[in-house]
């Protein structure tokens, strides 16, 4: 059975330079797939080649059951995408931009309107909203886009840091848009800096230079890359040199600003609070917590693979 997307042993050379090497994975329909990687890992360029607009160096994808390298064209038309650098006529309003935009996917007018609407009702826009486009906020804007990348009914959407620079309220609008498209069967490819966003995920690709290093669900790349227990420690002016000795310790990352202590079962809250009074800490606290992605990304690029 073909899969949404097929990926294998993909790449993607600029010159000498190679922003994809060697990807492999699939997505299933209907699944929210989430492409983590810090700035420069291969998203985009990834997204890119597998929207049809950029051909690959080498391997293979599907997308939607048309090959990437020799049916861009079928791949286009059956997939929408929300850019990084999406950009709306300026002096059209949102509905105009969308009724334009449905137009050149040759929707017809009466139902393109009525999906229009539908759809900025969704992403929380007023369709009768008269403002153009220059004027709105960069959020706002945002959430034309979406429902742009939306508007034909695509089988596979792919978005590009589509909450980028979104406020939390609107980011949650955006995943309840998300959520809804994806229970209708839709197949959503998301990349996002925001860890709480990817635990919305089915399944979490790792990239590192160009590289997919680790794939699986929220929970088991937990149990995969940050074992055992895990305390938030904070304190004055405290640093990672003063744990890492400690017995049991296994990982140390800062985070915010405090530390993220992890170790194996021996390691406990009594022993830390320990080692630090031996050092002098002041205002030191401990807490157990549960690990979030971000540990799992920070163990993945420090480390590259499991321990
Ligand atoms: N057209 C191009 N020519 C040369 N190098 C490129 C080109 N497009 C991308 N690159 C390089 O390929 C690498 C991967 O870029 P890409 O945009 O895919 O990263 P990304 O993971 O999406 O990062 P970000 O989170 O910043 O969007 C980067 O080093 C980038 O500079």
């Amino acid at each position: 059975m073909t899969h949404a997307i097929d990926v294998e042993g993909l790449e993607r050379h600029f010159g000498a330079f190679k922003a994809v090497r060697g990807v492999s994975f699939h997505v299933e329909q209907g699944e929210i797939f989430g492409y983590l990687g810090a700035n420069g890992a291969g998203k985009s360029t990834t997204i890119r080649i597998l929207c049809g607009l950029l051909p690959p160096s080498g391997g293979k994808a599907t997308v939607a059951g048309h090959d990437v390298g020799t049916d861009s064209e079928g791949v286009r038309l059956s997939v929408g995408y929300m850019s990084q650098k999406f950009s709306l006529y300026p002096d059209l309003t949102a509905f105009e931009n969308l009724d334009f935009f449905g137009g050149a996917y040759r929707l017809q007018r009466a139902p393109r309107r009525r999906r229009a609407r539908e759809l900025m009702i969704e992403v929380g826009l007023d369709p009768d909203d008269r403002a153009l486009t220059a004027a709105m906020p960069g959020g706002m804007r945002q959430r034309v886009a979406l429902a742009a990348a939306l508007l034909h009914e695509p089988r596979i959407v792919f978005l590009d840091e589509p909450t980028a620079g979104v406020d939390p309220v609107a980011r949650r609008v955006f995943w309840r848009t998300i959520r809804r498209v994806a229970d209708a069967g839709v197949t959503i490819f998301v990349t996002t800096h925001y860890m709480d966003e990817a635990e919305y995920c089915n399944r979490v690709g790792l990239m590192v230079d160009g590289a997919l290093v680790a794939l699986d669900t929220p929970s088991r790349l937990k149990e995969t890359y940050v074992p055992g227990v895990t305390y938030e420690v904070r304190g004055e002016r405290i640093t990672p040199k003063w744990l890492r000795h400690l017995p049991g310790v296994t990982r140390i990352e800062p985070f915010g600003t405090g530390l993220h202590v992890g170790g194996d079962d021996t390691l406990c809250k009594e022993a830390i609070e320990n080692e630090l009074g031996k050092v002098g800490a002041r205002g030191v606290s401990v807490e157990s917590i549960q690990p979030t992605l971000e540990d799992v990304f920070l163990a993945v690029v420090t480390r590259k693979a499991p321990a």
